[in-house]
């Protein structure tokens, strides 16, 4: 029998108006003229309301990144050969990936997650084992994964996200890696947005023109290929999704339902939350857009969800690695919040007219 997935309809946690409030009111009496630390006084803001307190902090960060393979790799849509995806979980347990130096860096948590890489490497210090198949079917001939395999992978990503919430995480970052996940990225944000793939589509890890052109005929082929077959946001997701986009689904939702707000990555990770808002419109507020990545199609995922990406700097590696280099953004815009003082405690005029 399938796993439940009762818990999808539960709704989000609602943002805390008056904590946000309070921390507004702290930014507008700190020793600086109102706005002139722009972004960071809203991102401060936005963490009291999503975290219900005036003192939001972003630490402990809890990275979960989740790996699996993709069966429309067999159709030549990834510039890299699929055995680089087991090949990378190797090197990002082992301490040697971006994502494992930048966790390190920030002192931050990370979980490493086989959600379904095709062949099952055995035991690897530091990865969990939560193998839904051996990578999901070819989606340009058939649904990625059934019914049975969409529960247990949105279910995994829940318990991922509910061991963060257990273990004291503050801020959460889903990251990926999968050879070939672009493509069943772009194949749910044409559904999700209706678009043709010629507009999503862009080259993942490095496709020439013939290549990303290669890509968006076999998505072509995918979205004519399920069109007819039901467009609810589960069904899209088991049909042109991938273990660790499903996985992220079932994580993203659990940490909006339970308070945890998310700092997002980059396409895969976006497009992974395009599919949760859809199932939860309430969802996009917990997000916070890390950085704009290379791949073209993101821009249309920020726009649907409304975000506004705090970085821009021509990454598009994934693992999470975007919103890893966004979170000293936030840890000093926490700090600011909580240590500058006010015009009262330091003797320092306040601008003629300031109100309360
Ligand atoms: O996060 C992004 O914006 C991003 C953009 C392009 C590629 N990636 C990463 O590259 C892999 C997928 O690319 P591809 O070309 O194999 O579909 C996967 O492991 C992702 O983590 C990630
Ligand atoms: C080397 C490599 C590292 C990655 N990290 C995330 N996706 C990736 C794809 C490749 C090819």
């Amino acid at each position: 029998m399938s796993e439940s997935l009762s818990w999808l309809t539960q709704p989000c946690l609602p943002i805390d108006a008056m904590a946000a409030d309070a921390a507004r009111r702290r930014q507008d009496h700190l020793t600086k003229p109102r706005g002139s630390l722009g972004r960071l006084e809203e991102l401060a803001i936005r963490l009291a309301g999503l975290q219900g307190t005036p003192n939001p902090t972003s630490d402990p960060v809890q990275i979960l990144l989740f790996a699996a393979d993709h069966g429309v790799a067999a159709e030549g849509v990834s510039a890299f050969p699929q055995a680089v995806t087991v090949q990378m979980v190797r090197n990002i347990a082992a301490g040697g990936a971006a994502i494992a130096v930048l966790a390190q860096a920030l002192d931050a948590r990370l979980e490493i997650l086989d959600v379904g890489m095709a062949t099952d490497p055995g035991p690897i210090p530091g990865v969990r084992p939560e193998r839904i198949g051996p990578g999901t079917a070819n989606l340009a001939r058939a649904p990625a994964m059934t019914d049975a395999q969409l529960a247990a992978a949105m279910n995994t990503g829940r318990a991922a996200a509910e061991r963060a919430l257990d273990g004291g995480a503050r801020l959460l970052i889903c990251g990926e890696m999968g050879i070939g996940n672009t493509t069943p990225a772009t194949a749910l944000t044409c559904a999700l947005l209706d678009q043709p793939a010629e507009v999503i589509v862009g080259p993942g890890t490095g496709l020439s023109p013939e290549g990303v052109a290669h890509k968006a005929d076999i998505i072509t082929r995918a979205l004519a290929l399920h069109a007819s077959e039901g467009s609810t946001p589960t069904e899209l997701l088991a049909r042109l999704g991938g273990f660790e986009i499903a996985a992220m689904v079932g994580a993203l939702i659990t940490a909006a339902q339970r308070g945890l707000p998310i700092l997002v990555d980059g396409f895969i990770v976006s497009a992974a939350a395009l599919v949760a808002a859809r199932l939860q419109p309430e969802l996009r507020h917990w997000l916070l857009f890390s950085h704009q990545s290379a791949e073209p199609g993101h821009q249309q995922i920020i726009a649907a969800l409304e975000g506004d990406p705090l970085l821009d700097l021509g990454m598009r590696l994934g693992e999470g690695s975007g919103a890893a280099v966004a979170v000293p953004l936030l840890r000093l815009a926490c700090a600011l919040h909580q240590q500058m003082a006010t015009f009262a405690e330091a003797g320092v005029s306040e601008a003629d007219g300031a109100l309360d």
